[in-house]
């Protein structure tokens, strides 16, 4: 499918920032903290949840100046949609994680299937504990389970469709410096 570079280019023009760089730069460095004072001494195995936990990961990763093993998993389910389907495991785990104690970071919690699907993953293979940590926690009662929380959250937003620090929009703007609501969404 080819994509309208006018069309992406105004979606950028006409959505609304919900936080700029510098809330959320704030928001990342409160989080290294919280992760440091948790995880300093547990020599954790980190999973960014690619694509969109790629921004957030990177910026993580450099607030947490302890022992850690840092690597990725690949699961999707919107698939340049709007609204979530069902979960596809692109790439699992390549060293094993029994035993270990293991952070997953990821853009967002948005209903929470993705997340609980790679923690229940992780369980299954032995780890020893696994924590979350996501950018953003989309507010709303459509969580996959009540009171579904990561156990370090960076910023909540409101419940539309977001992109930028990671989020995409078809595809695009996850190198957008700001978290930007859609229009109309
Ligand atoms: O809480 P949920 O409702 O499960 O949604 C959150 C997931 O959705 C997005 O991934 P997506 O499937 O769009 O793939 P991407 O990371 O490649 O953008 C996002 O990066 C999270 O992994
Ligand atoms: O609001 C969103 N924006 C981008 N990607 C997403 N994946 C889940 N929710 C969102």
């Amino acid at each position: 499918m080819s994509v309208d570079l006018d069309h992406i280019r105004q979606v950028m023009e006409e959505a609304d920032c919900l936080y700029n760089e510098q809330q959320i730069e704030d928001a990342i460095a409160t989080m290294g903290h919280s992760i440091t004072e948790k995880l300093a001494d547990s020599n954790p195995l980190v999973f960014c949840v690619m694509n969109g936990g790629l921004v957030i990961t990177g910026k993580l990763l450099t607030h947490m100046q302890f022992p850690l093993e840092a690597s990725y998993v690949h699961a999707t389910r919107y698939r340049d949609q709007l609204t979530g389907g069902r979960l596809e495991w692109k790439v699992r785990p390549s060293q094993s994680i029994k035993g270990r104690t293991v952070l997953i970071i990821d853009d967002i919690l948005d209903e929470g299937h993705t997340l609980d699907a790679i923690i229940d993953f992780c369980k299954e293979e032995g780890a020893a504990s696994v924590l979350t940590a996501v950018l953003v926690d989309k507010k709303h009662d459509r969580k996959a389970r009540p009171g579904l929380k990561a156990d370090f959250t960076g910023l909540e937003i409101e419940d539309r469709y977001i992109f930028g620090y990671g989020l995409d929009y078809q595809g695009y703007w996850r190198n957008a410096n700001g978290i930007y609501a859609l229009k109309g969404h």
